[in-house]
């Protein structure tokens, strides 16, 4: 054991110098708490940096953990690597980083017996993504069986908000339903009923689990006193993005007891209101957790320049917004923000392609040091920009593109897909000691090594490098193929053992997560090998090392770069935009936000106009920025 508890007082921050005076108070509250930043005010660094105090200094000790709750699985697992690179690894693995929903499946899976009898699906079950057509049949088939008086009740429920909210926000009975006494009770029993019981295999959406593992929770005080003391600490990062069900949730099981929950978010960030997210969760949270409100007013990320303009937006967001102090320094002296306007797309794509190569040069930066935005289908201005690029030998990627059952950059993230490429590297003769630490500890995790078992650590340290060895002799002198990437993939996988990846790795607990991910690691190292001489290069073209991204402003949430583009900021993308909708500049906020030194925002005529977005061009040229013609 190499650890040793540091006192409190004595603790310093790993990796980064120093945290701003408020972020220290939110760090040490032992209560709840809830952090209010804005965009690079290193949200998710605290909450690293929140887990290496707790760890570090036995606050948190073994063995209890500190659970992780996020929105999205990337960012759960951006969440995991921060903490892996701030804790010594025998503390990081008490740091169980999942999202919502990978954590209520849990709980389904593991008091699956404990789930009331007429609340309790069929073992084993399939998981349902009903579009808004399936919603809107289940209500009207809801409202058929309906008595008279509660059907026009029914068909004013909105298909868009029915499982969001009123399922969401609606608690199980722990008994047996008697008799249902209003039409809502009525359609949120036949609506469940249906999932649960309407065919041979129950088929449960993901709030459908969020309400049962609540209820499971809620009926056995043992099982939620179990988890309340197996993780006193719990976080819950782009808290804005909560929704209903995933707020009760939280309220059931850990408001009482002691936990100390700390959430983390920027109202000004939210921009999943149509997945369901509520609008007061802070509110909420500090009313009903008791929680003391930070704000942190630093900007880590972002140039002074950027961050004075990211202010005017904020204020149309929220008129209270307080002045935020960069701690970035500008390396640019001008143009940090503009608005290229021009007449052709040919133009516009040849523009930027030119400039970004220019720009490399004279700044000597790297494909992803930049990031093309665009607020929906990146399909098809991938299609009309890349000529462009590759015409200055340069190559966009698409980082949405599908993969399979998945996409790039879900893949890129992905914990098995990650472990997967680090045997490749390996294998490949890559001397990496990052990929051998990603390599070595998946193989230890899997096999129940832990840090005390130098036995079985040596044991597999051998069995990695035999592996390694045979794998590495059959691929060296061979150059890529697509039949070739499929079989390494095959043999990684097979060496690390897919039902044993399943049982340690909470993230896979949906049913099929593990097997589209190995599918999709195959076709996209496939789709490399094809286009590559070697496996260094296969490699570059897998992580998509040389390439620019392009992806949506979704998924941009929680990245950063040095320069940003925002692709067609006109009508035709924003056709779902209405002045003064929150939610359309907040997906303006996220998006010049992700720019640590430039944001240059593009406009085409020929794309679409600009009377429906006249309002964030406005803000733009509130904050003195200028527009240039690029014909
Ligand atoms: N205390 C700190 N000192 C130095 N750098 C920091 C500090 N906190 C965060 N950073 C850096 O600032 C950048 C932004 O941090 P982070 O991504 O955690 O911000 P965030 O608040 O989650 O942002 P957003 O909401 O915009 O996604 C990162 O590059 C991070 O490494």
């Amino acid at each position: 054991m190499t650890w040793r508890p540091v006192a409190p007082e004595a603790w310093r921050p790993r990796g980064i110098l120093n945290l701003e005076p408020s972020a220290w108070t939110a760090l040490r509250r032992a209560g709840s708490t809830s952090v209010v930043a804005g965009p690079g005010a290193g949200k998710s660094e605290f909450l690293a940096q929140r887990a290496a105090y707790l760890l570090e200094t036995g606050l948190c000790k073994a063995p209890q953990q500190i659970l992780a709750i996020s929105f999205k699985t990337d960012a759960a697992a951006n969440l995991a690597a921060r903490v892996r690179q701030r804790c010594p690894p025998e503390l990081a693995g008490r740091f169980t980083s999942l999202t919502f929903d990978a954590f209520t499946k849990s709980v389904v899976d593991r008091f699956h017996a404990a789930i009331p009898q007429h609340w309790r699906p069929t073992r084993p079950y399939d998981i349902g993504f009903p579009t808004r057509r399936m919603v809107e049949e289940e209500l009207s088939r809801i409202r058929g069986m309906a008595q008279p008086a509660w059907q026009t009740r029914v068909a004013e429920f909105f298909p868009d908000r029915f499982e969001t909210q009123d399922i969401g926000g609606h608690r199980l009975a722990v008994g047996a339903p008697q008799q249902l006494s209003t039409a809502e009770e009525f359609a949120i029993y036949h609506w469940l009923h249906h999932q649960l019981f309407g065919a041979r295999v129950s088929k449960l959406t993901f709030v459908t689990l969020n309400r049962l593992a609540e209820l499971v929770l809620r009926a056995n005080p043992r099982i939620v006193r179990a988890l309340r003391m197996t993780y006193p600490c719990v976080f819950v990062d782009e808290f804005q993005d909560t929704s209903f069900a995933q707020y009760d949730f939280l309220l059931s099981t850990f408001s009482q007891g002691g936990t100390a929950v700390t959430a983390v978010g920027d109202h000004k960030q939210r921009i999943m209101g149509w997945a369901g997210a509520r609008q007061d969760a802070f509110e909420r949270f500090e009313a009903d957790f008791g929680a003391h409100r930070v704000n942190l007013l630093f900007n880590f990320r972002s140039s002074p320049e950027l961050v004075r303009v990211q202010h005017f937006v904020a204020r149309a967001l929220d008129p209270q917004s307080p002045q935020i102090q960069a701690q970035a320094a500008g390396q640019l002296d001008r143009d940090v923000v503009q608005v290229w306007k021009s007449n052709s797309t040919a133009a516009e794509g040849q523009r930027l392609a030119q400039w970004i190569a220019a720009d490399m040069a004279a700044r000597q930066k790297q494909p992803r040091d930049y990031v093309l935005l665009v607020r929906q289908r990146p399909d098809q201005f991938e299609e009309e920009l890349q000529p462009g690029f590759a015409a200055v030998g340069l190559s966009l990627r698409n980082e949405s593109r599908a993969v399979g059952r998945t996409n790039v950059q879900d893949l890129m993230v992905d914990e098995a897909g990650s472990v997967a490429l680090a045997a490749l590297r390996l294998a490949a003769g890559q001397r990496s000691a990052t990929a051998w630490l990603k390599l070595s500890s998946a193989v230890y995790a899997i096999r129940g090594a832990d840090e005390a078992d130098e036995l079985l650590r040596d044991r597999a340290d051998r069995d990695i490098q035999d592996f390694l060895g045979r794998l590495g002799q059959d691929i060296r002198g061979e150059a890529p193929s697509t039949e070739l990437a499929a079989e390494v993939t095959r043999r990684i996988f097979a060496f690390l053992d897919v039902a044993a990846i399943r049982r340690t790795f909470a993230a896979y607990t949906r049913n099929d997560l593990l097997e589209i991910m190995i599918e999709g690691s195959s076709l996209q190292l496939q789709h490399a090998a094809a286009e590559s001489a070697t496996w260094r290069e296969c490699i570059d073209r897998y992580v998509g090392t040389n390439d620019i991204p392009m992806m949506t402003v979704h998924k941009s949430k929680g990245l950063e770069y040095d320069t940003v583009f925002f692709v067609g900021l006109d009508d035709r993308s924003w056709w779902s935009h209405t002045p003064r909708n929150p939610e359309g500049i907040a997906t303006f906020f996220v998006a010049l936000s992700r720019a640590k030194q430039r944001a240059i925002f593009l406009f085409c005529e020929r794309r679409g106009a600009r009377e429906r977005v006249s309002e964030l061009y406005q803000m733009l040229t509130d904050a003195g920025i200028e527009e240039v013609e690029v014909n």
